[in-house]
Protein backbone atom coordinates (compact mmCIF):
# COMPACT_ATOMS: atom_id res chain seq x y z
CA UNK A 1 0.00 0.00 0.00
CA UNK A 2 1.09 3.03 -0.78
CA UNK A 3 2.19 5.58 2.42
CA UNK A 4 3.02 8.82 0.88
CA UNK A 5 0.77 11.14 1.89
CA UNK A 6 2.05 13.87 -0.60
CA UNK A 7 1.26 11.43 -3.64
CA UNK A 8 -2.29 10.95 -1.92
CA UNK A 9 -2.98 14.72 -1.47
CA UNK A 10 -2.10 14.57 -5.14
CA UNK A 11 -4.44 11.90 -6.31
CA UNK A 12 -7.12 13.53 -4.10
CA UNK A 13 -6.95 16.48 -6.32
CA UNK A 14 -6.74 14.82 -9.32
CA UNK A 15 -10.00 13.17 -8.26
CA UNK A 16 -11.70 16.48 -7.43
CA UNK A 17 -11.05 17.44 -10.89
CA UNK A 18 -12.43 14.65 -12.40
CA UNK A 19 -15.33 14.44 -10.41
CA UNK A 20 -16.86 17.97 -11.07
CA UNK A 21 -16.92 16.93 -14.31
CA UNK A 22 -18.51 13.58 -14.49
CA UNK A 23 -20.73 14.62 -11.43
CA UNK A 24 -22.10 18.05 -14.03
CA UNK A 25 -22.76 15.45 -16.37
CA UNK A 26 -24.56 13.48 -14.42
CA UNK A 27 -26.60 16.85 -12.44
CA UNK A 28 -27.53 18.32 -16.21
CA UNK A 29 -28.92 14.98 -17.29
CA UNK A 30 -30.44 14.50 -14.08
CA UNK A 31 -31.87 18.03 -14.58
CA UNK A 32 -33.11 17.84 -18.19
CA UNK A 33 -34.85 14.81 -17.51
CA UNK A 34 -36.39 16.52 -13.51
CA UNK A 35 -37.51 19.53 -15.92
CA UNK A 36 -38.92 17.46 -18.80
CA UNK A 37 -40.32 13.82 -17.78
CA UNK A 38 -39.32 11.70 -21.24
CA UNK A 39 -38.22 8.49 -22.06
CA UNK A 40 -35.01 9.95 -24.01
CA UNK A 41 -34.20 12.19 -21.04
CA UNK A 42 -35.09 9.32 -18.60
CA UNK A 43 -32.30 7.19 -20.77
CA UNK A 44 -29.89 9.97 -21.09
CA UNK A 45 -29.95 9.92 -16.91
CA UNK A 46 -29.41 7.06 -16.44
CA UNK A 47 -26.70 6.67 -19.19
CA UNK A 48 -25.02 8.91 -16.50
CA UNK A 49 -25.33 7.68 -13.71
CA UNK A 50 -23.70 4.74 -15.30
CA UNK A 51 -20.84 6.58 -16.47
CA UNK A 52 -20.65 8.12 -12.75
CA UNK A 53 -20.93 4.90 -10.92
CA UNK A 54 -17.81 3.57 -13.35
CA UNK A 55 -15.55 7.30 -12.31
CA UNK A 56 -16.87 6.31 -8.70
CA UNK A 57 -15.67 2.73 -8.83
CA UNK A 58 -12.31 3.57 -10.17
CA UNK A 59 -11.76 6.07 -7.59
CA UNK A 60 -12.48 3.46 -4.89
CA UNK A 61 -9.74 0.94 -6.52
CA UNK A 62 -7.69 3.63 -6.95
CA UNK A 63 -7.71 5.04 -3.27
CA UNK A 64 -7.99 1.50 -1.93
CA UNK A 65 -4.39 1.45 -2.57
CA UNK A 66 -3.29 3.86 -0.56
CA UNK A 67 -2.90 3.03 3.26
CA UNK A 68 -4.96 5.88 4.17
CA UNK A 69 -6.13 4.47 7.37
CA UNK A 70 -2.55 5.17 9.13
CA UNK A 71 -2.31 8.81 7.22
CA UNK A 72 -1.15 10.74 10.13
CA UNK A 73 -2.89 13.62 7.69
CA UNK A 74 -6.35 13.27 9.88
CA UNK A 75 -8.03 15.76 6.81
CA UNK A 76 -6.56 13.28 4.13
CA UNK A 77 -7.78 10.26 5.94
CA UNK A 78 -11.28 11.85 6.18
CA UNK A 79 -11.12 12.80 2.61
CA UNK A 80 -9.82 8.91 1.55
CA UNK A 81 -12.51 7.70 3.87
CA UNK A 82 -15.29 9.25 1.64
CA UNK A 83 -13.45 8.60 -1.85
CA UNK A 84 -13.90 4.83 -1.11
CA UNK A 85 -17.49 5.40 0.05
CA UNK A 86 -19.61 5.11 -2.83
CA UNK A 87 -22.74 4.09 -1.88
CA UNK A 88 -25.05 1.52 -4.40
CA UNK A 89 -22.47 2.66 -7.51
CA UNK A 90 -20.40 0.24 -5.90
CA UNK A 91 -23.06 -2.25 -7.72
CA UNK A 92 -20.09 -4.13 -9.97
CA UNK A 93 -22.77 -5.71 -12.01
CA UNK A 94 -23.69 -3.15 -14.66
CA UNK A 95 -26.99 -4.59 -16.41
CA UNK A 96 -28.25 -4.80 -12.49
CA UNK A 97 -27.04 -1.20 -11.85
CA UNK A 98 -28.86 -0.10 -14.81
CA UNK A 99 -31.94 -1.60 -13.94
CA UNK A 100 -31.52 -0.14 -10.32
CA UNK A 101 -31.41 3.69 -12.10
CA UNK A 102 -34.03 2.72 -14.37
CA UNK A 103 -36.21 1.40 -11.62
CA UNK A 104 -35.91 5.07 -9.60
CA UNK A 105 -36.34 7.33 -12.70
CA UNK A 106 -39.58 4.97 -13.05
CA UNK A 107 -40.77 5.53 -9.58
CA UNK A 108 -40.12 9.24 -9.66
CA UNK A 109 -42.10 9.52 -13.30
CA UNK A 110 -45.35 7.72 -11.70
CA UNK A 111 -45.47 9.80 -8.93
CA UNK A 112 -44.94 13.06 -10.55
CA UNK A 113 -46.96 12.59 -13.18
CA UNK A 114 -49.83 11.09 -10.92
CA UNK A 115 -53.34 12.69 -11.43
CA UNK A 116 -57.01 12.37 -9.91
CA UNK A 117 -59.86 12.04 -11.95
CA UNK A 118 -62.98 14.14 -10.33
CA UNK A 119 -65.15 13.31 -13.23
CA UNK A 120 -64.54 12.11 -16.41
CA UNK A 121 -62.71 14.79 -18.30
CA UNK A 122 -61.57 16.84 -15.49
CA UNK A 123 -57.94 15.05 -13.81
CA UNK A 124 -55.52 16.87 -11.18
CA UNK A 125 -51.89 16.74 -11.18
CA UNK A 126 -50.98 17.38 -7.48
CA UNK A 127 -49.27 20.70 -7.79
CA UNK A 128 -50.93 22.47 -7.76
CA UNK A 129 -54.49 21.30 -7.96
CA UNK A 130 -54.82 18.71 -5.72
CA UNK A 131 -52.44 20.22 -2.81
CA UNK A 132 -54.84 23.52 -2.93
CA UNK A 133 -57.94 21.63 -2.64
CA UNK A 134 -56.54 19.39 0.24
CA UNK A 135 -55.59 22.58 1.83
CA UNK A 136 -59.26 24.67 1.43
CA UNK A 137 -61.65 22.37 0.57
CA UNK A 138 -63.61 21.26 3.94
CA UNK A 139 -66.09 18.62 2.15
CA UNK A 140 -65.37 15.30 4.69
CA UNK A 141 -66.43 12.90 1.17
CA UNK A 142 -64.65 14.95 -1.06
CA UNK A 143 -61.67 15.37 0.88
CA UNK A 144 -61.60 11.29 0.82
CA UNK A 145 -62.19 11.21 -3.14
CA UNK A 146 -58.95 13.19 -3.59
CA UNK A 147 -56.67 11.47 -0.72
CA UNK A 148 -57.72 8.17 -2.06
CA UNK A 149 -57.31 8.83 -5.79
CA UNK A 150 -53.75 10.04 -5.24
CA UNK A 151 -53.29 6.55 -3.27
CA UNK A 152 -54.70 4.65 -6.02
CA UNK A 153 -52.43 6.97 -8.97
CA UNK A 154 -49.06 7.08 -7.70
CA UNK A 155 -48.23 3.97 -4.27
CA UNK A 156 -50.78 1.10 -5.38
CA UNK A 157 -49.05 1.48 -9.15
CA UNK A 158 -45.12 1.95 -7.50
CA UNK A 159 -45.27 -1.34 -4.70
CA UNK A 160 -43.58 -4.03 -7.05
CA UNK A 161 -41.20 -1.37 -8.17
CA UNK A 162 -40.34 -0.82 -4.92
CA UNK A 163 -40.10 -4.01 -4.15
CA UNK A 164 -37.38 -4.54 -6.59
CA UNK A 165 -35.42 -1.18 -5.79
CA UNK A 166 -35.38 -2.34 -2.36
CA UNK A 167 -33.41 -5.47 -2.86
CA UNK A 168 -31.20 -4.07 -5.78
CA UNK A 169 -30.39 -1.26 -3.48
CA UNK A 170 -29.48 -3.84 -0.54
CA UNK A 171 -27.33 -5.82 -3.28
CA UNK A 172 -25.84 -3.05 -3.87
CA UNK A 173 -24.58 -1.54 -0.88
CA UNK A 174 -23.32 -4.61 0.60
CA UNK A 175 -20.68 -4.52 -2.56
CA UNK A 176 -20.14 -0.91 -0.29
CA UNK A 177 -19.52 -2.74 2.77
CA UNK A 178 -22.67 -2.31 4.64
CA UNK A 179 -25.01 -4.92 5.57
CA UNK A 180 -28.28 -2.89 4.64
CA UNK A 181 -29.25 1.06 2.56
CA UNK A 182 -30.78 1.91 6.05
CA UNK A 183 -27.40 1.43 7.74
CA UNK A 184 -25.46 2.96 4.95
CA UNK A 185 -28.01 5.97 5.38
CA UNK A 186 -27.40 5.94 9.20
CA UNK A 187 -23.70 5.74 8.87
CA UNK A 188 -23.97 9.89 7.32
CA UNK A 189 -24.70 10.94 10.80
CA UNK A 190 -21.69 9.21 12.39
CA UNK A 191 -23.00 8.62 15.87
CA UNK A 192 -23.19 5.19 17.37
CA UNK A 193 -25.60 6.09 19.40
CA UNK A 194 -28.13 7.80 16.54
CA UNK A 195 -31.02 5.89 16.76
CA UNK A 196 -31.16 6.01 20.58
CA UNK A 197 -30.33 10.13 20.49
CA UNK A 198 -33.50 10.14 17.64
CA UNK A 199 -35.39 8.50 20.35
CA UNK A 200 -34.88 10.23 23.37
CA UNK A 201 -35.76 13.11 21.21
CA UNK A 202 -38.69 12.11 20.22
CA UNK A 203 -39.82 11.29 23.32
CA UNK A 204 -39.31 14.61 24.82
CA UNK A 205 -41.18 16.01 22.16
CA UNK A 206 -43.77 13.71 22.20
CA UNK A 207 -46.18 15.33 25.04
CA UNK A 208 -46.07 18.45 22.71
CA UNK A 209 -47.07 16.78 19.78
CA UNK A 210 -50.11 14.80 21.72
CA UNK A 211 -51.30 18.19 23.02
CA UNK A 212 -51.59 19.89 19.87
CA UNK A 213 -53.02 16.79 18.61
CA UNK A 214 -55.83 16.78 21.50
CA UNK A 215 -56.81 20.03 20.03
CA UNK A 216 -57.18 19.49 16.57
CA UNK A 217 -58.95 16.40 16.92
CA UNK A 218 -61.79 18.92 19.68
CA UNK A 219 -61.75 21.57 16.78
CA UNK A 220 -61.94 18.90 14.08
CA UNK A 221 -65.10 17.34 15.96
CA UNK A 222 -66.50 20.17 15.71
CA UNK A 223 -66.09 20.62 12.00
CA UNK A 224 -67.23 17.38 10.92
CA UNK A 225 -69.05 15.99 13.82
CA UNK A 226 -67.72 13.82 16.44
CA UNK A 227 -69.16 10.81 14.29
CA UNK A 228 -66.21 10.59 12.01
CA UNK A 229 -63.68 10.05 14.21
CA UNK A 230 -62.37 6.46 15.81
CA UNK A 231 -63.31 5.59 19.08
CA UNK A 232 -59.50 5.09 19.63
CA UNK A 233 -58.52 9.06 19.91
CA UNK A 234 -57.43 9.14 16.17
CA UNK A 235 -57.78 11.62 13.80
CA UNK A 236 -58.78 10.44 10.01
CA UNK A 237 -55.84 11.40 7.57
CA UNK A 238 -57.75 13.34 5.19
CA UNK A 239 -58.99 16.11 7.33
CA UNK A 240 -55.57 17.57 8.32
CA UNK A 241 -55.15 19.91 5.42
CA UNK A 242 -52.47 18.48 3.78
CA UNK A 243 -52.34 15.69 1.56
CA UNK A 244 -50.10 13.34 4.45
CA UNK A 245 -51.00 15.27 6.78
CA UNK A 246 -47.66 15.62 7.61
CA UNK A 247 -48.21 19.31 8.37
CA UNK A 248 -51.18 21.24 9.69
CA UNK A 249 -50.84 25.01 9.17
CA UNK A 250 -53.99 24.95 6.76
CA UNK A 251 -56.04 24.22 9.37
CA UNK A 252 -55.09 28.36 11.15
CA UNK A 253 -58.38 29.49 10.28
CA UNK A 254 -60.31 26.36 12.42
CA UNK A 255 -57.33 26.13 15.00
CA UNK A 256 -56.63 29.94 15.89
CA UNK A 257 -57.20 30.47 19.69
CA UNK A 258 -57.94 34.39 19.11
CA UNK A 259 -59.75 34.87 16.02
CA UNK A 260 -59.58 38.32 14.72
CA UNK A 261 -56.24 39.28 15.36
CA UNK A 262 -53.88 39.94 12.75
CA UNK A 263 -53.61 38.34 9.89
CA UNK A 264 -50.45 36.70 9.89
CA UNK A 265 -51.46 34.07 7.12
CA UNK A 266 -49.84 36.87 4.67
CA UNK A 267 -51.20 34.44 1.33
CA UNK A 268 -53.95 36.97 0.76
CA UNK A 269 -51.79 40.10 1.10
CA UNK A 270 -49.16 38.41 -0.89
CA UNK A 271 -52.22 37.29 -3.65
CA UNK A 272 -53.64 41.53 -3.42
CA UNK A 273 -50.14 42.68 -4.13
CA UNK A 274 -49.49 40.31 -7.32
CA UNK A 275 -46.59 38.44 -5.86
CA UNK A 276 -44.86 36.31 -8.30
CA UNK A 277 -42.50 33.22 -8.02
CA UNK A 278 -39.60 35.33 -9.20
CA UNK A 279 -40.73 38.13 -6.06
CA UNK A 280 -40.86 35.47 -3.75
CA UNK A 281 -37.50 34.44 -4.68
CA UNK A 282 -36.00 37.63 -4.71
CA UNK A 283 -37.46 38.42 -0.94
CA UNK A 284 -35.44 35.85 0.20
CA UNK A 285 -32.38 36.02 -1.67
CA UNK A 286 -32.41 40.01 0.09
CA UNK A 287 -32.68 38.12 3.59
CA UNK A 288 -29.47 36.18 2.84
CA UNK A 289 -27.75 39.52 1.53
CA UNK A 290 -28.59 41.29 4.43
CA UNK A 291 -26.84 38.53 6.75
CA UNK A 292 -24.15 39.25 4.85
CA UNK A 293 -24.34 36.18 2.84
CA UNK A 294 -23.73 35.12 -1.00
CA UNK A 295 -25.96 36.44 -2.66
CA UNK A 296 -27.64 34.52 -6.09
CA UNK A 297 -25.32 34.26 -8.89
CA UNK A 298 -26.72 35.53 -12.40
CA UNK A 299 -26.96 31.82 -13.49
CA UNK A 300 -29.16 30.81 -10.83
CA UNK A 301 -32.21 33.54 -12.02
CA UNK A 302 -30.56 32.44 -15.99
CA UNK A 303 -31.18 28.44 -15.67
CA UNK A 304 -33.80 28.03 -13.14
CA UNK A 305 -37.34 26.56 -13.11
CA UNK A 306 -39.08 28.89 -10.52
CA UNK A 307 -42.92 27.67 -11.55
CA UNK A 308 -44.37 25.18 -13.02
CA UNK A 309 -43.81 25.06 -16.85
CA UNK A 310 -47.07 25.73 -19.10
CA UNK A 311 -46.35 24.02 -22.03
CA UNK A 312 -47.56 20.60 -21.33
CA UNK A 313 -44.08 18.94 -20.11
CA UNK A 314 -44.01 17.20 -17.21
CA UNK A 315 -42.01 17.52 -14.77
CA UNK A 316 -40.88 16.65 -10.98
CA UNK A 317 -43.09 19.27 -8.99
CA UNK A 318 -41.26 18.72 -5.78
CA UNK A 319 -39.69 21.41 -4.81
CA UNK A 320 -35.21 20.58 -4.55
CA UNK A 321 -32.38 22.78 -5.05
CA UNK A 322 -29.27 21.43 -7.08
CA UNK A 323 -25.68 21.83 -6.79
CA UNK A 324 -24.26 21.32 -10.60
CA UNK A 325 -20.74 21.23 -9.16
CA UNK A 326 -18.60 23.53 -11.38
CA UNK A 327 -18.88 26.07 -8.63
CA UNK A 328 -20.76 28.42 -10.69
CA UNK A 329 -24.32 26.83 -11.59
CA UNK A 330 -27.10 26.70 -8.60
CA UNK A 331 -30.54 26.49 -9.36
CA UNK A 332 -34.12 25.37 -7.92
CA UNK A 333 -36.57 23.76 -9.16
CA UNK A 334 -40.17 24.22 -7.57
CA UNK A 335 -43.74 24.79 -9.04
CA UNK A 336 -44.43 27.74 -6.88
CA UNK A 337 -47.88 28.99 -5.80
CA UNK A 338 -48.66 32.14 -4.62
CA UNK A 339 -49.08 30.96 -0.58
CA UNK A 340 -47.54 31.72 2.43
CA UNK A 341 -46.55 28.11 2.56
CA UNK A 342 -44.78 28.42 -1.08
CA UNK A 343 -43.15 31.66 0.58
CA UNK A 344 -41.67 29.09 3.50
CA UNK A 345 -40.53 26.28 0.54
CA UNK A 346 -38.49 29.36 -0.94
CA UNK A 347 -36.67 30.34 1.66
CA UNK A 348 -36.02 26.45 2.44
CA UNK A 349 -34.61 25.99 -1.25
CA UNK A 350 -33.02 29.07 -0.86
CA UNK A 351 -30.86 27.79 2.49
CA UNK A 352 -29.73 24.84 0.64
CA UNK A 353 -28.36 27.05 -2.40
CA UNK A 354 -26.51 29.32 0.45
CA UNK A 355 -24.82 26.31 1.53
CA UNK A 356 -24.20 24.81 -1.67
CA UNK A 357 -22.27 28.82 -2.31
CA UNK A 358 -20.37 28.96 0.92
CA UNK A 359 -19.25 25.69 0.49
CA UNK A 360 -18.13 25.32 -3.29
CA UNK A 361 -14.56 25.62 -2.87
CA UNK A 362 -14.30 22.65 -0.86
CA UNK A 363 -13.17 19.01 -2.58
CA UNK A 364 -16.16 17.43 -4.10
CA UNK A 365 -16.57 14.98 -0.90
CA UNK A 366 -16.68 17.47 0.65
CA UNK A 367 -19.45 19.60 -0.64
CA UNK A 368 -22.75 18.66 1.30
CA UNK A 369 -24.24 19.29 5.17
CA UNK A 370 -22.24 18.37 8.13
CA UNK A 371 -24.93 15.92 8.40
CA UNK A 372 -27.99 15.48 6.04
CA UNK A 373 -30.14 17.42 8.75
CA UNK A 374 -27.80 20.71 8.47
CA UNK A 375 -28.60 21.07 4.66
CA UNK A 376 -32.28 21.33 5.47
CA UNK A 377 -32.13 23.47 8.01
CA UNK A 378 -30.35 26.42 7.16
CA UNK A 379 -33.35 27.78 4.90
CA UNK A 380 -35.70 27.04 7.62
CA UNK A 381 -33.73 29.14 10.43
CA UNK A 382 -34.16 31.87 8.33
CA UNK A 383 -37.62 31.40 8.14
CA UNK A 384 -38.72 31.44 11.52
CA UNK A 385 -37.29 34.97 11.48
CA UNK A 386 -39.48 35.61 8.44
CA UNK A 387 -42.24 34.55 9.58
CA UNK A 388 -42.35 36.77 12.61
CA UNK A 389 -44.79 39.43 12.47
CA UNK A 390 -42.57 41.86 13.06
CA UNK A 391 -40.51 41.39 10.23
CA UNK A 392 -43.46 40.17 8.08
CA UNK A 393 -44.65 44.11 8.75
CA UNK A 394 -41.03 45.01 7.40
CA UNK A 395 -41.61 43.78 4.24
CA UNK A 396 -44.96 44.93 3.80
CA UNK A 397 -46.85 41.98 3.90
CA UNK A 398 -48.64 42.93 7.14
CA UNK A 399 -50.33 46.17 7.46
CA UNK A 400 -50.24 46.15 11.61
CA UNK A 401 -48.65 44.17 14.31
CA UNK A 402 -50.88 43.45 17.53
CA UNK A 403 -48.59 42.61 20.21
CA UNK A 404 -50.50 41.21 22.74
CA UNK A 405 -50.76 37.76 24.53
CA UNK A 406 -53.59 36.50 22.38
CA UNK A 407 -51.50 37.25 19.05
CA UNK A 408 -48.63 35.61 20.78
CA UNK A 409 -50.98 32.12 20.87
CA UNK A 410 -52.09 32.75 17.32
CA UNK A 411 -48.84 33.01 16.38
CA UNK A 412 -47.10 30.04 18.29
CA UNK A 413 -50.15 28.28 16.51
CA UNK A 414 -49.18 28.95 13.58
CA UNK A 415 -45.69 27.62 14.02
CA UNK A 416 -46.66 24.83 16.02
CA UNK A 417 -48.73 23.73 13.11
CA UNK A 418 -46.00 23.65 10.63
CA UNK A 419 -43.23 22.39 12.71
CA UNK A 420 -44.60 20.45 16.02
CA UNK A 421 -47.40 18.58 14.21
CA UNK A 422 -44.67 17.38 11.91
CA UNK A 423 -42.34 15.59 14.29
CA UNK A 424 -43.62 12.39 14.54
CA UNK A 425 -44.23 12.23 10.62
CA UNK A 426 -40.52 13.45 9.89
CA UNK A 427 -39.54 10.64 12.60
CA UNK A 428 -41.77 7.81 11.18
CA UNK A 429 -40.77 8.09 7.69
CA UNK A 430 -37.70 6.50 7.95
CA UNK A 431 -38.17 3.81 11.04
CA UNK A 432 -40.59 2.57 8.16
CA UNK A 433 -37.83 2.51 5.28
CA UNK A 434 -35.02 1.68 8.04
CA UNK A 435 -36.80 -1.67 8.69
CA UNK A 436 -37.88 -2.41 5.29
CA UNK A 437 -34.07 -2.27 4.18
CA UNK A 438 -33.41 -4.19 6.94
CA UNK A 439 -36.02 -6.84 5.96
CA UNK A 440 -37.67 -6.38 9.08
CA UNK A 441 -40.88 -4.99 7.08
CA UNK A 442 -41.41 -8.07 4.59
CA UNK A 443 -43.24 -6.79 0.92
CA UNK A 444 -46.64 -8.40 2.29
CA UNK A 445 -46.52 -6.32 5.21
CA UNK A 446 -45.16 -2.81 3.80
CA UNK A 447 -48.89 -0.91 4.54
CA UNK A 448 -49.74 -2.63 7.60
CA UNK A 449 -46.02 -1.47 8.82
CA UNK A 450 -46.48 1.96 7.52
CA UNK A 451 -50.28 2.06 9.48
CA UNK A 452 -49.15 0.86 12.61
CA UNK A 453 -46.52 3.48 12.74
CA UNK A 454 -48.89 6.32 11.36
CA UNK A 455 -52.12 5.41 13.89
CA UNK A 456 -49.19 5.03 16.85
CA UNK A 457 -46.71 7.41 16.27
CA UNK A 458 -48.79 10.11 14.67
CA UNK A 459 -52.21 9.29 16.02
CA UNK A 460 -53.86 9.52 12.90
CA UNK A 461 -55.43 6.88 10.97
CA UNK A 462 -56.63 5.63 7.11
CA UNK A 463 -60.23 7.11 6.96
CA UNK A 464 -61.00 4.08 4.98
CA UNK A 465 -59.54 0.32 5.00
CA UNK A 466 -56.52 0.06 3.25
CA UNK A 467 -54.82 -3.69 1.90
CA UNK A 468 -51.91 -5.05 0.83
CA UNK A 469 -52.97 -3.82 -2.35
CA UNK A 470 -52.16 -0.31 -1.30
CA UNK A 471 -49.12 1.29 -0.81
CA UNK A 472 -49.49 4.24 1.16
CA UNK A 473 -45.93 5.30 1.48
CA UNK A 474 -45.40 5.33 -2.37
CA UNK A 475 -47.77 8.29 -2.15
CA UNK A 476 -45.21 10.48 -0.67
CA UNK A 477 -42.25 11.98 -3.05
CA UNK A 478 -39.45 10.51 -0.82
CA UNK A 479 -40.15 7.26 -0.67
CA UNK A 480 -40.21 6.95 -4.75
CA UNK A 481 -37.65 9.96 -5.26
CA UNK A 482 -35.53 7.32 -2.57
CA UNK A 483 -35.06 10.63 -0.70
CA UNK A 484 -33.92 9.99 2.84
CA UNK A 485 -36.53 11.45 5.24
CA UNK A 486 -34.91 11.17 9.17
CA UNK A 487 -32.70 14.39 7.89
CA UNK A 488 -35.89 16.33 8.49
CA UNK A 489 -36.56 15.05 11.47
CA UNK A 490 -33.07 15.98 12.79
CA UNK A 491 -33.44 19.79 10.60
CA UNK A 492 -36.55 20.52 12.79
CA UNK A 493 -35.14 19.43 16.33
CA UNK A 494 -31.86 21.47 15.16
CA UNK A 495 -32.63 24.53 13.67
CA UNK A 496 -34.20 25.73 17.25
CA UNK A 497 -30.62 25.57 18.19
CA UNK A 498 -29.16 27.67 15.27
CA UNK A 499 -31.92 30.34 15.89
CA UNK A 500 -31.37 30.33 19.39
CA UNK A 501 -27.74 31.02 19.15
CA UNK A 502 -27.93 33.22 15.86
CA UNK A 503 -30.26 35.43 17.70
CA UNK A 504 -27.67 35.90 20.38
CA UNK A 505 -24.97 36.54 17.80
CA UNK A 506 -27.62 39.30 16.61
CA UNK A 507 -27.85 41.08 19.96
CA UNK A 508 -32.12 39.93 19.95
CA UNK A 509 -33.01 40.34 23.94
CA UNK A 510 -36.14 39.13 23.27
CA UNK A 511 -38.20 35.37 23.39
CA UNK A 512 -36.89 33.12 21.07
CA UNK A 513 -40.11 33.50 19.02
CA UNK A 514 -39.98 37.30 18.75
CA UNK A 515 -36.54 36.92 17.45
CA UNK A 516 -35.47 38.21 13.65
CA UNK A 517 -32.25 38.26 12.81
CA UNK A 518 -32.81 40.06 9.53
CA UNK A 519 -29.85 42.47 8.72
CA UNK A 520 -27.88 41.32 11.85
CA UNK A 521 -24.37 40.63 9.77
CA UNK A 522 -23.02 38.95 12.87
CA UNK A 523 -25.48 36.53 12.57
CA UNK A 524 -24.68 36.03 9.35
CA UNK A 525 -20.51 35.75 9.69
CA UNK A 526 -21.29 33.06 12.61
CA UNK A 527 -23.63 31.10 9.78
CA UNK A 528 -21.37 31.21 7.14
CA UNK A 529 -18.41 30.05 9.21
CA UNK A 530 -20.14 26.85 10.16
CA UNK A 531 -21.55 26.84 6.43
CA UNK A 532 -18.04 26.68 4.76
CA UNK A 533 -16.66 23.63 5.91
CA UNK A 534 -19.49 21.82 4.29
CA UNK A 535 -18.62 18.44 5.43
CA UNK A 536 -14.86 18.53 6.06
CA UNK A 537 -15.47 18.53 9.45
CA UNK A 538 -17.36 15.93 11.84
CA UNK A 539 -21.02 17.51 12.30
CA UNK A 540 -20.27 17.56 16.30
CA UNK A 541 -17.70 20.17 15.53
CA UNK A 542 -20.05 22.52 13.11
CA UNK A 543 -22.51 22.33 15.63
CA UNK A 544 -20.50 23.82 18.09
CA UNK A 545 -19.18 26.20 16.27
CA UNK A 546 -23.18 27.75 15.58
CA UNK A 547 -24.55 26.58 18.58
CA UNK A 548 -21.90 26.10 21.60
CA UNK A 549 -22.88 22.68 21.95
CA UNK A 550 -21.84 19.94 19.98
CA UNK A 551 -25.29 17.52 20.84
CA UNK A 552 -28.62 17.57 19.27
CA UNK A 553 -30.94 18.91 21.83
CA UNK A 554 -34.82 19.61 21.82
CA UNK A 555 -34.46 22.06 24.44
CA UNK A 556 -34.40 25.36 22.37
CA UNK A 557 -37.71 24.03 20.58
CA UNK A 558 -39.78 23.67 23.73
CA UNK A 559 -38.43 27.52 24.43
CA UNK A 560 -39.68 28.41 21.87
CA UNK A 561 -42.98 27.13 22.08
CA UNK A 562 -43.36 27.60 25.96
CA UNK A 563 -45.76 30.01 25.63
CA UNK A 564 -48.14 27.96 23.37
CA UNK A 565 -47.38 24.82 25.76
CA UNK A 566 -48.99 26.27 28.91
CA UNK A 567 -51.84 27.31 26.84
CA UNK A 568 -52.75 23.99 25.39
CA UNK A 569 -52.43 22.26 28.94
CA UNK A 570 -55.08 24.67 30.39
CA UNK A 571 -57.20 24.11 26.97
CA UNK A 572 -56.84 20.57 27.41
CA UNK A 573 -57.57 19.84 30.65
CA UNK A 574 -60.88 18.70 29.75
CA UNK A 575 -59.95 16.60 26.63
CA UNK A 576 -58.42 13.28 27.31
CA UNK A 577 -55.05 13.40 25.21
CA UNK A 578 -54.54 10.07 24.38
CA UNK A 579 -54.70 7.87 21.23
CA UNK A 580 -53.99 3.95 21.09
CA UNK A 581 -50.38 3.46 20.46
CA UNK A 582 -51.96 0.60 18.22
CA UNK A 583 -53.63 0.70 14.37
CA UNK A 584 -57.45 1.30 15.31
C1 LIG B 1 -40.31 18.25 4.81
C2 LIG B 1 -39.99 17.86 3.40
N1 LIG B 1 -39.26 18.94 2.78
C3 LIG B 1 -38.73 18.82 1.51
O1 LIG B 1 -38.93 17.75 0.85
O2 LIG B 1 -38.06 19.77 1.07
C4 LIG B 1 -41.27 17.57 2.63
O3 LIG B 1 -41.67 18.39 1.84
O4 LIG B 1 -41.84 16.50 2.86
ZN1 LIG C 1 -34.60 20.41 1.65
Amino acid sequence: LITNETAAREFANEVNAGSEVVMYNFVAASWNYNTNITTENQQAMVDESLKLALFDQAVEANASRYDWKNFSDTDLNRLFSKLVDIGTAAMTDKVKLERLNNIMSEMEAIYSTGKVCLTENNCLPLDPDLSRLMATSTDYDELLTVWKGWRDATGAKIKDLYKEFVSLSNEAIVQNGYPDTGAYWKSWYDTPTFEEDLKTLFETLKPLYVNLHAYTRKKLKERYGADKFPTSGHIPAHILGNMWAQTWGNLFDLLEPYPGKDDIDVTPQMVQQNYTAEKMFQVSDEFFKSLGLIEMPSEFWDHSMLKKPTDGRDVVCHASAWDFYNKKDFRVKQCTDITMEDLITVHHEMGHIEYYLQYKDQHVVYRDGANPGFHEAVGDVISLSVQTPTHLQKIGLLPEVTNDEEAEINFLMKMALQKIAFLPFGYLIDQWRWSVFSGETTPDNYNQKWWDLRCGLQGISPPEDRTEDDFDPGAKFHIPGNTPYIRYFVSFVIQFQFHKSLCQAAGQNVPLHQCDIYQSTAAGQKLSEMLKLGSSKPWPEAMMMIAGEDKMNAAALMEYFQPLTTWLIEQNDVYKLVFAESNP
